[in-house]
């Protein structure tokens, strides 16, 4: 396990720390690395029910490296292309896995790190948190699924002009867009988007799963197909520890105790 990336589990919620603070959690390749080898393992977890992703020192991600940019060893367009996509991959585990994944997104999410928090269920941002797509400033289009999450969450006008200009947003300004799910004072940042995450983590984790999966379904597919998802996802939750649960615990006027199953 790398340094670079921190995990805890604690009552079926993974932390999941970006720890360069000394770089604002600028993402290394190492890093990024660890993070993909987390999120294959989390996946794959059953005692994983859901995900807490964070930065130390008080910043979520300033994306990629800039300084090491500089310095880049050259390679083919080819290398960089298979490079590049092999650690996108960090995105798309996390929008598509079946547990929720909750950002908390304090100091700054830039670039790759910006759209990291996109690829993400809910971000719980601080009042401070800085707020940019920054590729367009170093003379990049974008990665890590940014261009299309944004466009899914926000509209294509909107994402053009966040992407084209590169405006630096506050958290205000992101919650007017949308794009961030809850703005918190500084100092509770940490305790909200614990609770927010701790609490998807002892929901129905199946019927969660499947809420992700129906989404994503709407996002790319017909309604016949979305329709056909729902109605399969919904059947095969019938049969769950937590469905029966929570309809016995509805009959008996008292909170239900959802197993994960
Ligand atoms: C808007 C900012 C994110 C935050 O602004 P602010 O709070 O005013 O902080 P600063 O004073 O600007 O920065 C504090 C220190 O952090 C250093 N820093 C910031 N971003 C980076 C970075 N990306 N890489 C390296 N270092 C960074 C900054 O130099 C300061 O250091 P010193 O205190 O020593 O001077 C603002 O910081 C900002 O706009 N940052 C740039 C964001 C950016 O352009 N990110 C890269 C986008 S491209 C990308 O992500 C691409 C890839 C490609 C390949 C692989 C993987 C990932 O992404």
């Amino acid at each position: 396990m790398s340094d670079l990336v921190l995990q805890h589990l604690d009552r079926g919620l993974l932390t999941v720390t970006m720890n360069r603070p000394e770089r604002r959690n600028a993402l290394s390749a190492e890093m990024q690395f660890a993070m993909l080898d987390a999120l294959h393992a989390a996946t794959k977890n059953a005692e994983v029910r859901a995900i807490l992703l964070k930065g130390a020192g008080g910043t979520f991600c300033v994306g990629g490296d800039i300084q090491a940019m500089t310095t880049k060893a050259p390679a083919t367009l080819e290398e960089n292309v298979t490079d590049l996509r092999s650690r996108m991959e960090i995105s798309r585990l996390v929008h598509q896995m079946q547990k929720p994944v909750v950002a908390q997104v304090d100091g700054a999410a830039a670039g790759a790190g910006f759209s990291l928090a996109l690829a993400c269920d809910l971000r719980i941002a601080s009042e401070s948190a800085k707020i940019t797509t920054a590729f367009a400033k170093i003379g990049f289009p974008g990665d890590y699924g940014g261009t299309f999450f944004l466009t899914k969450m926000i509209g294509s006008a909107k994402a053009r002009e966040l992407y084209l200009m590169s405006p630096v947003l506050s958290a205000q300004e992101a919650l007017g867009l949308g794009i961030v799910t809850k703005v918190v004072p500084d100092a509770e940042t940490e305790k909200v988007a614990h609770d927010v995450a701790m609490s998807l983590a002892q929901g129905p984790t199946i019927a969660l799963g499947y809420i992700k999966k129906n989404i994503n379904n709407a996002e790319t597919m017909s309604l016949e197909d979305c329709f056909d998802g729902e109605a399969l996802h919904l059947s095969r939750c019938r049969d769950s520890t937590d469905h029966k649960e929570a309809a016995k615990a509805f009959v008996e006027k008292r909170k239900p105790t959802f197993a994960g199953r």
